[in-house]
């Protein structure tokens, strides 16, 4: 499938400097992680529902795709979406384009229908890791062929499910995968971890509290194991929150550039791990507020570089070293070996081009170090990765000259991301 969200924008993007304080309030798209569970718990739900204020990008555009392509019915003519549950049919294809939730979270939604559906997706998502998931599903009494896309799941109607132990230090949307559908499942779903820690937790919470919402029963009390029980899953409508982990580039911009950035709508309370953003830029010397107006970030004179395990919030890691690189200390950024199988492999990605750019940078297996130094300009490659993209365009904003590749790679989560940021710098 094309990219719809894919706007037409100069290549490689000058990417637009920051000459003055930028003193802002933005209205950011909504969380692709919340849309896309939505759109799952809706499509084996027991009644029609409606996702209020939906992303509408090329990861969510692939989800109501591949959902609509098994049977449900997913109306993105508005801006509300409206999801009609139907007979999960198979027999069909499913692009995953770049989308780790389309990738893990549709199979175990094709378990359950009554045909063959085969999964691809971009060339790079053929190397990122599924294969827990699907020799799980396997053990649910699913029947799949392969370990990595392209790939098949081949549905009976029904899945007897029960206990399955997976290691999912490579990506909690392994866990998630098997949660979401697993209330479908004859016997719910007993999932146990066995291996190094799982990264992004709060991801896991947010899976959980979205099933609770449902009505599904889960008990998530022991560690590493999550007990999904079998039943129906309630139709709730939900009303999606604004992106937090994509408002790190435009709250990044106050910190660069010594100016006030106001993102409207940051929830009180969130499971989503990019609120983890406010305790992040207050360690760098940002100040940072929450009240009715949303999350303001006032960027400081001088920024600091930070010691952070990102283990939790992995997907921050682009624009947060963007600002390490930025700063006027050094910084250890650690606990991110997950992020080498996200969209590209992260951390060489972020040592190769922010060195590129002058940074100083040591790559670690799990992490990154940064020491100041003079940046400069010079083509920023974002190897089809949204948040490299944002990376580029931070520090595009504080050095002269910088050119980001395939800046409209951000149409994964973001729509027109390049017209919405040069808006802020005109
Ligand atoms: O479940 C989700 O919506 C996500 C989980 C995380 O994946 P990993 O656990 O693979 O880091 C996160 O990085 C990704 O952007 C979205
Ligand atoms: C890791 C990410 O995406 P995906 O959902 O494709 O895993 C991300 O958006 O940072």
């Amino acid at each position: 499938m094309t990219d719809p969200a894919r706007a037409a924008v100069e290549d490689p993007w000058p990417a637009p400097r920051a000459h003055r304080p930028v003193e802002a309030t933005v209205t950011l798209p909504g969380s692709k992680s919340l849309t896309n569970r939505a759109l799952v718990l809706a499509a084996v739900a027991d009644g029609p529902s409606v996702v209020r204020r939906a992303l509408r990008s090329r990861d969510t555009s692939l989800m109501a795709a591949a959902l609509t392509s098994l049977g449900a019915h997913v109306d993105t003519t508005g801006e509300d979406w409206r999801v009609t549950p139907g007979a999960l049919a198979g027999d069909t294809s499913v692009d995953c384009g770049l989308a780790g939730t389309v990738m893990r979270f549709v199979p175990p939604v094709a378990g359950l229908s009554t045909g063959t559906v085969s999964f691809d997706g971009d060339p790079h998502m053929r190397k990122r890791p599924v294969g827990q998931v699907l020799g799980a599903l396997r053990a649910l009494g699913i029947d799949v062929a392969g370990d990595a896309l392209p790939f098949a799941v081949r549905g009976t109607g029904s899945v007897p499910g029960g206990t399955v132990v997976v290691d999912a230090s490579a990506s909690s949307q392994f866990i998630s995968a098997l949660l979401l559908a697993g209330a479908r499942y004859e016997r719910g779903v007993d999932v146990r971890h066995e291996g190094a820690p799982v990264p992004s937790l709060p991801h896991i919470d947010m899976t959980v509290a979205m099933l609770r919402e449902h009505g599904v029963g889960v008990d998530d009390t022991g560690p590493d194991r999550w007990s999904v029980a079998p039943g129906p899953v309630r139709a709730v409508n939900h009303l999606i929150e604004p992106d937090l982990s994509n408002a790190a580039p435009f709250l990044a911009l106050a910190a660069v550039s010594g100016g006030t950035v106001t993102v409207r709508d940051w929830p009180r309370h969130t499971t989503q791990a990019g609120d983890a953003l406010r305790d992040i830029l207050a360690a760098m010397g940002c100040d940072v507020s929450l009240d009715d107006a949303g999350l303001t970030v006032a960027g400081p004179d001088e920024l600091h570089g930070v010691d952070l395990d990102l283990h939790d919030v992995g997907e921050l890691a682009p624009a947060v070293a963007a600002l390490c690189a930025l700063a006027t200390t050094p910084s250890h950024l650690r606990g991110i070996a997950h992020i080498r199988g996200h969209e590209t492999d992260r951390l060489a990605a972020l040592a190769t081009e922010l060195g590129r750019l002058g940074a100083d940078v040591t790559e670690h297996p799990d992490g990154l170090e940064l020491r100041p130094a003079p940046l400069h300009g010079g083509v920023f490659r974002t190897y089809a990765d949204h948040r490299m993209a944002h990376a580029g365009v931070v520090v595009g904003a504080a050095v002269d000259g910088v050119l980001v590749e395939d800046v409209a790679t951000t149409g994964k989560t973001f729509p027109d991301f390049a017209g919405f940021w040069a808006g802020l710098l005109a």
